[in-house]
């Protein structure tokens, strides 16, 4: 039987399973640092929505795409999927601390931090579309490998119901956004 100590690291490396695991991976990332951007932000005075930044992420996702060989409106349209789930995320967040103030957290992350976290997240998300270009065009293998994916991803980071709502928000494209 397996330690508690080996279980722990088992969770700390599992992956998603299939073709879409590490896309699927990346997205979760994601999510989890938006709880680190609702902690920057909660108590203060910056709003959960913040247009000028989504234009920015926008932007150099479009620059990026290009560069990389990605259809630049299919890769914007997939990011404003990932704006819109962190914006569920922070609201989701920003409810349960109002309500539970015993649950907000107590140390504020700083927001410039935590956004090079996410262009770093940017860069990865976009060379994992592009090496996944083709399945996601073959519409049953991608929509096979996409349950297969967000089931086992949200099983092996222990997502709850905020969180999975916004990781399907996150996805519901993964299999059209390949398109050019
Ligand atoms: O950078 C922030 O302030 C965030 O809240 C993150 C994020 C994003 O997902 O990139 C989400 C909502 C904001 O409108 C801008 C950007």
């Amino acid at each position: 039987a397996e330690t508690p100590a080996s279980v722990s690291s088992t969770v700390g490396t599992a992956r998603a399973i299939g073709r879409l695991g590490t896309l699927t991976d990346l997205v979760i990332q994601r999510l989890q640092v938006s709880d680190e951007v609702a902690a920057s932000k909660f108590g203060t005075d910056s709003p959960i929505e913040d247009p000028v930044r989504e234009q920015q992420v926008l932007d150099q996702v479009r620059a990026q795409a290009i560069a990389v060989g990605l259809a630049p409106d299919a890769a914007v349209a997939f990011f404003r999927d990932q704006i819109t789930a962190s914006k569920i995320v922070q609201s989701g967040l920003f409810a349960l601390w109002t309500a539970n103030p015993e649950q907000a957290p107590t140390t504020r992350p700083d927001l410039t931090r935590i956004r090079e976290q996410l262009d770093r997240l940017t860069t990865n998300l976009l060379a994992e579309l592009k090496s996944t270009q083709h399945l996601r065009a073959e519409p049953i293998p991608c929509a096979v490998n996409l349950v297969l994916a967000n089931a086992s991803g949200t099983a092996l980071q222990r997502l709850d119901d905020l969180h999975r709502q916004a990781l399907r928000t996150a996805t519901h494209s993964v299999c059209r956004s390949s398109r050019t």
